[in-house]
């Protein structure tokens, strides 16, 4: 199937990370599906919703472990099976309604999480965070904006250095920041005497596991030999319906040249790009619907997506009940 190329290009965007982090590949999914909707020409109802069904197929191949592409998805093109549509106009206005509501919810989300997130910041927190969040950044920025003052410890995040663009986002708010290799995690807890950790997520898991890049369970490890707090901040689309029925969460293994650019005869390379932190070493999740303990995920997840599953549904979009 022909795909438009601006969907094909989003699409290879988020394959190569060019779009990377949770949240931003849900939203770009949306926004392909919506671009995907308003080119399609002529046709009749079915062609649309199978032409609809393949860019979504051709979206969540682009990376496996972030559940928030397969919600944004699922949300957006769950409106083909609500009901029987008599024009491809009706069901194209359909599909970028959809779209567009995810977009909007997704952005107050993030705005949310920052509020209710800031609470938990104090003047004299020494915080670090791993990889690049949204999420997380959205609350270190509100707080500061609120007038609290404290310092951040960024890791690198090899192999890709997500920690520099936190760094960058932070410092160009005025935010103290400081950027440390991962290795050296362990040794600034314990020196710096960092007083709360907060990471993002790709994924929630039903038992409170949450999927983020890897390192983050070493981290959650280190903190939790401190007794420092370790604080998860995640939109609830990226709580997986999948795990409700026992899928594993498939850990996306990249390149190895990320890891080793010239190969070395005789060595082999492990690139795994994720890993999962069980919810024994998680105090918190800070979501736009509140902040949850681990344990509560499943209660979550049930909230989400009642009706099966393995049915998107999103959180806070009013749609009909039942
Ligand atoms: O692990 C990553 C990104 O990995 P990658 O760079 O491989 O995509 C981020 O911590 C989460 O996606 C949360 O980010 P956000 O809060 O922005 O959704």
């Amino acid at each position: 199937m022909e795909f438009p190329e601006e969907v094909t290009s989003i699409a290879e965007d988020i394959k190569t990370m060019k779009i990377r982090g949770a949240g931003r590949i849900a939203k770009a999914a949306a926004r392909a599906l919506m671009i995907a909707a308003e080119r399609f020409q002529g046709g009749s109802v079915d062609e649309f919703v199978n032409y609809m069904r393949a860019t979504g197929e051709l979206l969540i191949s682009t990376r496996p472990t972030a559940v928030s592409l397969p919600n944004a998805v699922n949300y957006v093109l769950r409106v083909l099976e609500e009901r029987r549509y008599t024009s491809v106009e009706e069901v194209r206005k359909a599909v970028i309604e959809a779209a567009r509501s995810f977009i909007e919810y997704s952005e107050q989300a993030l705005k949310k999480i920052g509020e209710i997130g800031a609470r938990l910041i104090k003047t004299g927190d020494r915080i670090l965070t791993h990889c690049n969040s949204k999420a997380v950044e959205s609350i270190l920025i509100t707080a500061w904006r609120q007038g609290k003052r404290f310092e951040v410890y960024a890791t690198e995040t090899r192999p890709r250095y997500q920690g520099h663009i936190t760094s960058m986002d932070l410092a160009m708010e005025g935010i103290p920041v400081t950027l440390i290799p991962d290795a050296a995690v362990l040794q600034v807890m314990e020196s710096k005497r960092i007083t709360k950790v907060i990471v993002g997520a790709d994924t929630v898991t039903a038992n409170g596991a949450v999927i983020n890049k890897i390192g983050t369970s070493q981290i959650a490890l280190a903190a939790r030999l401190f007794r420092i707090p370790f604080i998860v901040a995640t939109e609830t689309y990226k709580f997986s319906p999948y795990t409700v029925v026992g899928q594993p969460v498939e850990i996306e293994e990249r390149p190895a040249e990320e890891v080793l650019p010239a190969h070395i005869p005789g060595v082999k390379v492990r690139n795994p790009a994720f890993d999962a932190t069980p919810p024994d070493y998680i105090d918190m999740i800070v979501t736009e619907r509140g902040i949850i303990p681990p344990k509560s995920a499943a209660l979550m997840l049930w909230e989400l997506f009642h009706r099966k599953p393995s049915e998107s549904r999103l959180p806070g979009v009013e749609e009909d009940s039942g």
